[in-house]
């Protein structure tokens, strides 16, 4: 969901710099042959990733939740030259076609695919990061932050994606609704977390930036 009418969001895609051909392809044949294309970031908040991580220029990226590898390849964009993205999913299916991509990029070498299930394979990297990218099951977003946490140097940056979940954070919230509920609980445990500083920046689905103090 994009929470600004459709001319402003056509705008502000037309005041930013271009994917690039890689990604406007991988973009195009996601949506064209991956089921749930609305799953990639896309192109503004993909350029926010990339310039984002410039800022950063992290030696170690975790990204939670591959999908067709787009956002992996903008936020190794700003990865330092001995720098490396993990980047972890359990849809083993997904992993050639991304890796076709990757491949055509001078940055695919930077790109480690882990394949599984994210707290199973959390705890086994043995790695200090700089910057973490959560964007996989919303249920584990809380796991995700506690698990990474001690993992993360201090001074580094978590981004969670799709943290206003449609605008369901702020109406009523089924019983039934798991998804939801989790997202609410994210959201206010990284409020109140005293180890951190965050924002909630109102892009797309919303993402959380958190700084570890
Ligand atoms: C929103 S998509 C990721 C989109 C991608 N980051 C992008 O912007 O292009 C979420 C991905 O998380 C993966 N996923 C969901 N639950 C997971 C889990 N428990 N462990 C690992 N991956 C998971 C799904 O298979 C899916 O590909």
């Amino acid at each position: 969901m994009d929470f600004l009418p459709a001319d402003i969001a056509t705008y502000a895609e037309e005041h930013t710099s271009p994917e690039g051909e890689l990604l406007r392809r991988l973009n195009r044949n996601t949506h064209a042959h991956v089921m749930a294309p609305r799953m990639l970031s896309g192109h503004l908040q993909g350029r926010l990733l990339a310039i984002l991580s410039q800022m950063i220029r992290p030696r170690r990226i975790l990204e939670i939740g591959t999908y067709t590898g787009y956002s992996a390849l903008c936020l190794a964009e700003g990865l330092t030259d001995d720098g490396l993205l993990i980047t972890i999913d359990q849809n083993e299916e997904l992993e050639s076609f991304a890796r076709s991509y990757w491949q055509q990029s001078p940055l695919g070498h930077k790109i480690d695919f882990r394949v599984g299930s994210a707290s199973d394979i959390i705890p086994t990297l043995n790695e200090t990061f700089d910057l973490v990218f959560i964007d996989a099951d919303k249920r584990n977003y809380p796991q995700y932050f506690n698990l990474i946490f001690s993992q993360l140097r201090p001074g580094g940056f978590i981004l969670a994606d799709n943290v206003l979940w449609s605008g369901k954070v702020v109406e009523r919230v089924k019983q039934s609704d798991l998804d939801t509920q989790s997202v609410l609980a994210f959201n206010q445990l990284i409020q109140n977390d005293p180890r951190v500083e965050n924002v909630l920046l109102p892009v797309r689905d919303g993402i959380m930036m958190i700084r570890k103090r």
